[in-house]
């Protein structure tokens, strides 16, 4: 059994996959970590994560930017495999989980789905293809999404970057002159009641239209993606993993 601490289980996202880890026969959760614990969870909840006294096979993280030093500090002191599915990280962070992935396994993708990966090896492709075309990306999320862009849209547009270096992106487009430029890529973000995820990218050309999409239809399957990587990554050595790794 792989024992599992989830960071950030109270959130929507928590809930979801303290279901999936309970009915999943390899898996058991041993504590969760919640910024505001309340009675609710049948196991214990701390509010910080070095306040967990459990050992535990690996952390799956679905919580906020903000407590990224303090699972970081955890997850390397007490040497702890962790899996980040958080969105929403500058880039200081991001040089903070590629510097403690020196000492641990980490894996880090701002979308567990087995759709979003292969949209953006589509998206690359595409790119090569339709390089002359505008590319805009928009994406759509429920009303309690805290960051904007989604973190899935900022790997798309960092797709396209990779096949286009010289691209700029243009964040929600606004202004009296506010014309297209060629080598921008527009992200735009869309907040509204209850929508799970949905990433477009627009490949605009003269007179047609190209475009690629992928729509959640749950949150399940950013849980049950973030298991696969749970139990992918207890098997690595230390390093910065994501889903291309997982997926070969
Ligand atoms: N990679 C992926 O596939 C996916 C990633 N995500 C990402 O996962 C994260 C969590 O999403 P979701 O569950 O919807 O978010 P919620 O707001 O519902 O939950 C956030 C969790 O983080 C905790 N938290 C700790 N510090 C803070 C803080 N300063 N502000 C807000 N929350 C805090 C909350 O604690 P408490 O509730 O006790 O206050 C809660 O447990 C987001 O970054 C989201 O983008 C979401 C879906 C898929
Ligand atoms: O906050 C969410 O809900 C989601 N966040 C991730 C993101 O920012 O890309 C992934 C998914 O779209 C749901």
């Amino acid at each position: 059994m792989l024992k599992v601490i989830i960071n950030g289980c109270l959130g929507k996202m928590g809930k979801v996959l303290t279901k999936c880890v309970q009915d999943d026969d390899e898996l058991e959760l041993i504590c969760g970590v919640s910024q505001h614990p309340n009675d609710s969870a049948l196991f214990k909840v701390y509010p910080k994560m070095n306040d967990v006294v459990e050992k535990a096979d690996v952390i799956i993280d679905f919580s906020h930017h903000s407590t990224l030093d303090d699972v970081l500090s955890f997850a390397t002191k007490t040497k702890t495999p962790l899996v980040i599915a958080t969105t929403g990280y500058n880039e200081d962070e991001l040089d903070k989980i590629k510097e403690a992935s020196k000492i641990i396994p980490i894996f880090h993708s701002s979308n567990m789905s087995l759709g979003v990966n292969v949209l953006l090896r589509l998206v690359k492709e595409a790119t090569k293809m339709l390089a002359d075309f505008d590319i805009e990306v928009i994406e759509k999320h429920h009303n309690k999404k805290v960051d904007a862009p989604s973190g899935t849209a900022v790997m798309i547009a960092n797709a396209v970057k990779e096949v286009l270096p010289q691209v700029e992106y243009n964040y929600g487009r606004y202004g009296r002159e506010a014309k297209r430029t060629k080598n921008e890529v527009g992200i735009h973000a869309i907040r509204g009641g209850t929508i799970v995820g949905e990433h477009d990218v627009i490949y605009a050309g003269h007179d047609e239209v190209v475009e690629l999409k992928h729509i959640a239809q749950s949150k399940d399957i950013f849980a049950k993606g973030s298991i696969s990587a749970a139990k992918y990554l207890v098997n690595q050595g230390a390093g910065y993993y994501n889903m291309d790794n997982m997926l070969g």
